[in-house]
């Protein structure tokens, strides 16, 4: 389905709900760059980084599009477990899984609350910058903690910039991509005053910073187009 929610005047701060959920797919495709792209990388570090029955957690899997593309191209027997606290994400993510007879498991859960098993990857795609500042580093030592030795953290993010002219340019830059995908210029007003005090990003080096300071030894930006970033963060 076509995402048109913010073709009306909007009532309430951005929501993972039902009239989300249902248009979700599409939303991404058309609202994060290169998000294809960003799964294609992702997927290839993952991979990577599996063993034989290891277990990778996809935090915030919304309708679980990534583990069902890791899935297609496992070589290995793997544990692919999403979590998400948006009923209406799982119920699709259920579906889709269910249609494909993927071997994917996803759970209703906070992720700032779930009892990892050590695991060998850990996946967070545009998830972080909604979990408030306060609580986020205590969530990223909590994937350190649960990952094995070496074990990898593959996040991606909208970022960005502490120069205030180059991040006017890089959020005019953005909503020039956004216009390209078909939006107006009032859906994309629209969005960014629900999505305000909502997502919350973070610099490039910031979430560099948050890594190294919580239990990982290196991090860097594998992929990155003016305000979209994906990292890895190596335990
Ligand atoms: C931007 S979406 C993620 C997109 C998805 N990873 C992808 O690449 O298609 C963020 C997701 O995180 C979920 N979420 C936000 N906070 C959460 C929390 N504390 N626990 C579990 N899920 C959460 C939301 O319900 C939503 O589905
Ligand atoms: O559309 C925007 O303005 C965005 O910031 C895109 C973005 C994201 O980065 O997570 C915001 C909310 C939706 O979950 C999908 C994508």
């Amino acid at each position: 389905m076509n995402d048109k929610v913010f073709t009306k005047p909007i009532k309430k701060q951005f929501e993972f709900d039902e009239e989300v959920a249902a248009v979700f797919d599409d939303m991404l495709e058309r609202s994060v760059p290169f998000y294809k792209e960003s799964q294609k990388i992702t997927k290839f570090f993952v991979l990577k980084n599996l063993s034989e029955n290891g277990i990778v957690y996809d935090l915030g899997c919304s309708t679980a599009s990534l583990l069902l593309n890791i899935n297609r191209d496992l070589e290995c027997k793997a544990n692919l477990i999403g979590l998400d606290n948006s009923e209406a994400m799982l119920a699709r993510a259920k579906r889709k899984i269910e249609a494909f007879g993927a071997d994917v498991q996803v759970e209703l859960g906070d992720i700032l609350e779930y009892e990892y098993k050590e695991a060998d990857a850990f996946i967070s795609n545009y998830t972080l910058q909604f979990i408030r500042p306060l609580v986020r580093e205590k969530l990223i030592k909590k994937i350190a903690d649960s990952l094995k030795k070496e074990g990898v953290f593959i996040f991606s993010e909208k970022v960005i910039s502490h120069h205030p002219k180059l991040n006017k340019d890089l959020i005019e830059c953005y909503y020039d991509f956004k216009k390209e995908q078909g939006y107006s210029e009032y859906e994309i007003m629209q969005k960014r005053e629900a999505l305000e005090n909502v997502l919350v990003p973070y610099s490039e080096e910031e979430n560099i910073k948050m890594a190294l300071e919580n239990g990982f030894s290196h991090c860097e930006v594998v992929f990155r187009w003016a305000n979209f970033a994906t990292f890895i963060a190596i335990k």
